[in-house]
């Protein structure tokens, strides 16, 4: 659905050129509830910007559907962005107009007829359960209300995309999450692609199939989530997605191990498997288990008193296990680089 290929933007403010977007390349499919995370800075609006080219990159290609971006007149851009809707973190409403207004906007733009207006808007309206607030001004709705006409507003030219731009930054959590589900269900019955940036890790794992993890411009991992959460190939990601780093982990002697549990290893006895078969005691430091997207996601850390060839069968059992482990030689160390 939106395929991107080896992006650049740099921004020149003063003599000082930044590279916001570093060679990018994704691919999102059709119907993907894609993330993009990373922290303030990391070019995650720079990025959902040059998708609709509210930002012109510097090189690279933005292919839309089947449409090069790149390659459009003012006019062509103005029709395809129409396929492309978008919700902020600001909420970008107009304060003058009623919840109803605001929603019709996008369609008196295109010269729609009132009676397909009045129409359209009332069904937008009951799919973000505002009907009672037709004639409000947004100065007198909450945070998740104004988003929800943020959301009736850019669903209105029926876009094939949604771009979401730290769409719940500004809401709290109970908030956040009745949008969050909002979005998930406009997915599922409307088959809506939707791009969401964020920096918090829990709106990804609320919603998001696939996620890109973004620093300094440049993605430094991409992936299924459930994967990337419970097995992080990657040392920064591990970083960005392991909670357990604040846990203080003593490795006087033998050996500490980070496990990670998912669907096929989650529900297993492994502690109490290790201690028999391999006559060891296993001290538990740290554990914690998650439901993402419904998937339960297990970690542990351990500490096992035991000779390196012990330890050695101790990890060939628990991989066979399907358990991921790994050996945090000094604790301290890896923790403070
Ligand atoms: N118009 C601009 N002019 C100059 N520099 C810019 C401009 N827009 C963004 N930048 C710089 O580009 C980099 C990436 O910014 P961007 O807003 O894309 O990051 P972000 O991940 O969305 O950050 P945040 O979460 O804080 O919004 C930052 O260093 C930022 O200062």
């Amino acid at each position: 659905m939106i395929k991107i290929k080896n992006l650049k933007k740099t921004y020149k403010k003063e003599n000082i050129y930044v590279k916001a977007i570093d060679d990018v390349s994704l691919d999102i499919e059709r119907g993907d509830i894609y993330g993009i995370i990373g922290l303030s800075g990391a070019g995650k609006s720079s990025l959902v910007r040059c998708i609709n080219m509210l930002e012109r990159p510097d090189s690279g290609e933005v292919i839309v559907g089947k449409v090069n971006m790149g390659n459009l007149s003012k006019k062509e851009l103005r029709d395809v962005r129409k396929k492309i809707g978008m919700i902020f973190q600001g909420f970008n409403l107009l304060n003058s107009k009623t919840v109803f207004e605001n929603i019709a906007f996008p369609l008196r733009i295109m010269k729609v007829s009132e009676d397909e207006i009045k129409e359209k808007v009332s069904k937008l309206l009951k799919l973000v359960d505002l009907t009672d607030k037709a004639h409000a001004y947004p100065s007198n709705l909450s945070g998740g209300q104004k988003q929800r006409v943020g959301i009736a507003r850019a669903l209105a030219n029926d876009p094939e995309v949604l771009l979401c731009d730290e769409a719940t930054s500004a809401l709290d959590p109970k908030t956040t999450k009745q949008i969050l589900a909002l979005l998930k269900d406009i997915n599922k019955n409307l088959g809506l692609t939707i791009v969401v940036i964020t920096h918090e890790m829990d709106v990804i794992k609320e919603i998001c199939n696939k996620v890109t993890i973004l620093e300094s411009g440049k993605i430094i991992d991409s992936g299924n989530t459930i994967d990337l959460f419970s097995s992080p190939s990657q040392e920064k990601t591990r970083h960005f997605v392991d909670d357990d780093k604040y846990y203080p982990v003593s490795s006087d002697s033998g050996y500490t191990l980070r496990l990670g549990f998912t669907k096929g290893s989650a529900g297993q006895p492994i502690i109490s498997q290790i201690i028999k078969k391999f006559g060891v005691d296993v001290n538990i430091v740290w554990g914690s288990i998650e439901y993402i997207q419904e998937i339960p996601i297990g970690k542990l850390l351990i500490k096992c008193d035991a000779q390196a060839n012990i330890i050695d069968e101790i990890i060939s059992f628990l991989e066979k296990s399907n358990v991921r482990v790994e050996v945090i030689e000094n604790a301290r160390n890896t923790r403070a680089s």
